[in-house]
């Protein structure tokens, strides 16, 4: 099939063609009803009920096609729009994809500061934040050092991957592609900037965090001059009820009147919990609510307390509202 032809008419959707946010992302588009067939091989599927084409790049990829208006949508993690600076319109936090971009050193080096990587290697996949990190921390030092009488002579570097010009940089920002991990103990590196997600993969490694340079999660993105705004928005809508589903679940308990304030405050919905009258139970009202999954137990701890009975908790499998 002559894909590029049927391309013309069709909303491009950029999604991580493998990695961390690949299954996740498959996911997102079945609970939206985003239906595909994609041919083993080819990076672009087009979708069987609506005018999308879905494309599969590599998620470090995906923040400069739509930025550059050649994709209308996207999903990637917002580290990788940070790296590249990339000027797109994040319209929605999807929640997964969940760590920290950080700045690790050998366990039992010299190094406990980052202020003491400066002028040293540092390997990163990520050489546009790492280069604009250690800029600022050199800018400090010379700063602190020109209080301090001395004549602290500051050599930058660019970084070439995401063609940000970082000036001079002393300290040295070499890019690696993956294992990044693995620099320090092979000599190349002194100190890395690397995601962490539960800290195995470092901890594993020999190295220990001493700074944080930016949460990030994956994130559902748009060029500033979509091709179909309209779609967009329905697009935007159903991931949104999907993601909304995924986190909250419906709790439903019977409550005498007299505790229906305090239970309020245990169940204050994602907008306001409905309230109904009991049939032949004067004194008693049904409340049902929307509660965050993660909180579930708690929140049927406490209705027990104070007076709740036949609570029952039913997962959601799809949602839409309005936007707050
Ligand atoms: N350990 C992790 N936990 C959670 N999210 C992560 C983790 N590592 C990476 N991510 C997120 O996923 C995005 C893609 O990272 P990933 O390492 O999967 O990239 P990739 O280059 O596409 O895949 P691969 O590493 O398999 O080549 C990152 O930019 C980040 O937002
Ligand atoms: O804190 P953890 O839960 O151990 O996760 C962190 C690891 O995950 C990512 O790499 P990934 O496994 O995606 O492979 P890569 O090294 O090839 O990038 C990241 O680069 C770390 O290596």
């Amino acid at each position: 099939m002559d894909l590029v032809n049927h391309l013309n008419d069709r909303l491009l959707f950029a999604v991580p063609k493998k990695g961390r946010l690949h299954q996740q992302c498959l996911d997102l588009l079945q609970g939206s009803d985003i239906q595909f067939h994609r041919h083993s091989r080819l990076d672009i599927a087009l979708c069987i009920n609506l005018p999308i084409a879905l494309v599969f790049l590599p998620a470090a990829d995906i923040p400069t096609f739509v930025g550059e208006g050649r994709v209308d949508l996207g999903i990637t993690g917002r580290d990788q729009v940070a790296e590249v600076r990339s000027d797109v319109e994040e319209l929605l936090d999807l929640g997964f994809g969940r760590c920290k971009l950080q700045v690790q050193v050998p366990e039992n080096g010299e190094y406990s500061d980052p202020k003491q990587l400066i002028g040293k290697n540092i390997c990163t996949s990520f050489i546009g934040l790492a280069g604009e990190y250690f800029e600022k921390l050199e800018r400090e030092a010379s700063k602190e050092t020109e209080k301090n009488g001395d004549n602290l002579e500051v050599e930058i570097k660019g970084g070439a991957r995401s063609g940000i010009t970082m000036g001079r940089l002393a300290t040295k920002i070499k890019y690696v592609g993956g294992s990044v991990e693995a620099a320090c103990a092979l000599g190349v590196a002194d100190g890395i900037v690397d995601l962490v997600e539960s800290g195995e993969t470092m901890k594993a490694a020999g190295l220990k965090p001493i700074a944080t340079i930016l949460d990030t999660t994956a994130i559902l993105i748009k060029s500033n001059h979509p091709s179909n705004p309209q779609l967009i928005n329905t697009i935007e809508s159903r991931i949104r009820g999907v993601i909304t589903a995924k986190r909250y679940i419906l709790c439903t308990y019977n409550i005498p009147r007299a505790k229906l304030q305090a239970a309020k405050t245990i169940t204050p919905g994602k907008r306001a919990p409905s309230v109904t009258s009991l049939d032949s139970q004067d004194g008693w009202v049904a409340v049902s609510a929307m509660v965050e999954k993660k909180n579930i137990a708690v929140v049927m701890d406490q209705l027990e307390e104070i007076g709740a009975s036949d609570i029952l908790v039913m997962p959601i499998t799809n949602s839409r509202s309005h936007r707050d």
